[in-house]
């Protein structure tokens, strides 16, 4: 996988990796948190629903305290007095006073009942439901609560008849109710509420239970005493919306949503960078050297003016480049020099035997009209010359004779030292009598030169082989038996008494049946009775 590719998996990594992180705070920490606070405010509007309740019984019950204890109505119960009735309670006083229920009882009977108009018919059951049972009766010292009766639920609240200085003996209890209708819920509303329900249960939880439904809804329910009924109670159940965590969820939907676009955007510059200043100049490297490689030149790697890693790395490499470059032309000039060696005679600059093979066997065609001579020429008691004068001397000699070697061949002949004191010359003749001129040209010259400084006289004999080149053209492995013969030549020449040439000339033509060259002696002589050899004169 390619750096850019890497890069880009990383990035998209970290946006999933990101968008994860969001997710997870998003359902492990913020919902969690927004809950609670709901919760908190749900139980608020619970107690704030019950605080109202509670006020309202309070402010009944100053009421019924402000009643109870007046001279008036302690004199009214003593003795019923309807001039009382019509001055205090004539017309809608009790509407104004926004209660549904005024009750003076005296022992345990209703001394004086009060109705606003819309309870009149209720009158009999709420005074019931007020004084009912035996002892101790609702209410009789005095104080608030809530009533359940036939005729609905009711705020009630009570005080002691007493003269105004609040001493003496109570001569009875003064009842206010209020019923908890509709529009005194609607007093209490909240501003997401939904619906407000009371209900008698019959059980009495201790704490407030807070629900918060699928759908968006919450249920909040707590549960309020009912006067002269413990095992029941008044259930206030509150129905509401949830604003709060609405909003608060599309809050955070836009936080987290801006924070996914900016990791985003964040991902898009951090890859646009990175592949500006590290993987495009990466990648350009890369070419430069695969450039320098294929063509060797160092301008394939310019110079980076960077002062960063890329900068260094690229100066990095044009440095080992340089290097390089220099051992490998270093390499190139070593290895051409010792090929030039392994090919050469160093004693007289002439090439060796491998060389010679090397040569011919690169050639591909000879000029098929002509002839090809195999001379081999070697100096005769050469040992002697080295016993007598010394080595040194006798390495003179070998100079002196190749060079009079190079003197008898044309330049494009091949002429190489095969070893010792022997030396093979390969000629392209364009008739095969041409190469008795050569070969006696060859030791007429050495046999009338002095050599090391005019103080050796030596002679030469010379075997050789004259064949047609298209011969050569047509016939394989005819090098080894050219070699072959010719050497076997040279050694008849050195036989019949040396400084002399003696050679025969591949007559195939005169053949019936085509036969190889020799290379046996028992082969030389069959090939000379037969004539593929003939002599050359
Ligand atoms: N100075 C010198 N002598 C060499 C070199 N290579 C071979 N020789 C000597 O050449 C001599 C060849 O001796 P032989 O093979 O007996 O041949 P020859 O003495 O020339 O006798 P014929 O060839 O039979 O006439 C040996 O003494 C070798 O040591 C060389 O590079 N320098």
């Amino acid at each position: 996988m390619t750096l850019k590719y890497k890069l880009i998996a990383s990035l998209l990594l970290f946006l999933l990796i990101l968008g994860s992180g969001i997710v997870l705070i998003q359902q492990a920490i913020v919902i969690p948190k927004v809950e609670s606070l709901e919760t908190d405010a749900l139980k608020a509007d619970l107690e704030r629903i019950e605080d109202a309740l509670q006020g309202e019984m309070t402010n009944m019950e100053k009421l019924a305290v402000d009643w109870g204890v007046w001279d008036d109505v302690y004199e009214y119960v003593a003795q019923p007095n309807p001039d009382f009735i019509a001055s205090a309670l004539g017309g809608d006083a009790l509407e104004q006073l926004s209660m549904d229920l005024l009750l003076i009882s005296h022992h345990e009977s209703p001394a004086l009942v009060q109705t606003s108009s819309r309870m009149a018919a209720l009158r009999p059951v709420l005074v019931e439901g007020l004084l009912r049972g035996d002892d101790p009766r609702l209410l009789a010292a005095g104080g608030q609560g809530i009533l359940h009766t036939d005729a609905g639920i009711f705020l009630v609240a009570a005080s002691k008849v007493l003269p105004s200085s609040g001493q003496g003996i109570s001569t009875g209890t003064l009842y206010f109710a209020k019923r908890l209708d509709h529009a005194l819920m609607q007093r209490l509303n909240t501003p997401n509420m939904q619906s407000l329900e009371l209900a008698v249960v019959e059980q009495t939880p201790a704490a407030p239970k807070i629900e918060l439904l699928p759908g968006r809804f919450s249920l909040s329910q707590t549960w309020l005493p009912l006067l002269g009924e413990p095992e029941r109670s008044l259930r206030v159940e509150l129905r509401q919306g949830r604003p709060f965590f609405d909003s608060t969820l599309t809050y955070t939907y836009y936080i987290m949503g801006t924070i996914f676009v900016l990791g985003i955007l964040g991902c898009l510059t951090v890859y646009l960078l990175l592949q500006h200043y590290l993987v495009a100049p990466i990648r350009k490297l890369q070419r430069n050297i695969e450039r320098f490689s294929a063509l060797n030149s160092l301008e394939q790697i310019p110079d980076d003016p960077r002062t960063d890693e890329i900068g260094s790395l690229t100066r990095s490499f044009r440095k080992m480049a340089a290097r390089v470059s220099q051992d490998h032309a270093q390499m190139l000039d070593e290895r051409e020099q010792l090929k030039e060696e392994s090919l050469t005679d160093p004693l007289t600059g002439l090439g060796n035997r491998r060389f010679l093979l090397q040569s011919i066997e690169g050639r591909k065609r000879w000029m098929a009209d002509h002839h090809i001579a195999v001379i081999t020429a070697d100096l005769d008691h050469f040992k002697k010359v080295n016993d007598q004068y010394g080595h040194d001397k006798g390495d003179q000699v070998l100079q002196e004779f190749a060079r009079l070697l190079e003197e008898c061949c044309r330049e494009d002949d091949y002429l190489v030292r095969s070893g010792g004191e022997e030396f093979i010359a390969i000629c392209q003749l364009a008739n095969a009598e041409d190469v008795a001129q050569v070969v006696e040209r060859i030791r007429r010259k050495t046999a009338e030169s002095r050599f090391a400084d005019g103080l050796i006289r030596a002679t030469c004999s010379i075997g050789f082989i004259v064949t047609p080149a298209s011969e050569l053209n047509q016939m394989n492995n005819t090098w080894e038996r050219l070699f072959k013969v010719s050497d076997m030549a040279l050694y008849r020449a050195k036989h019949e008494g040396r400084n002399r040439c003696i050679g025969w000339r591949y007559s195939y033509l005169s053949q019936i049946s085509r036969r190889p060259l020799p290379v046996t002696t028992a082969e030389l002589k069959l090939a000379l009775e037969e004539h593929t050899l003939t002599p050359v004169s």
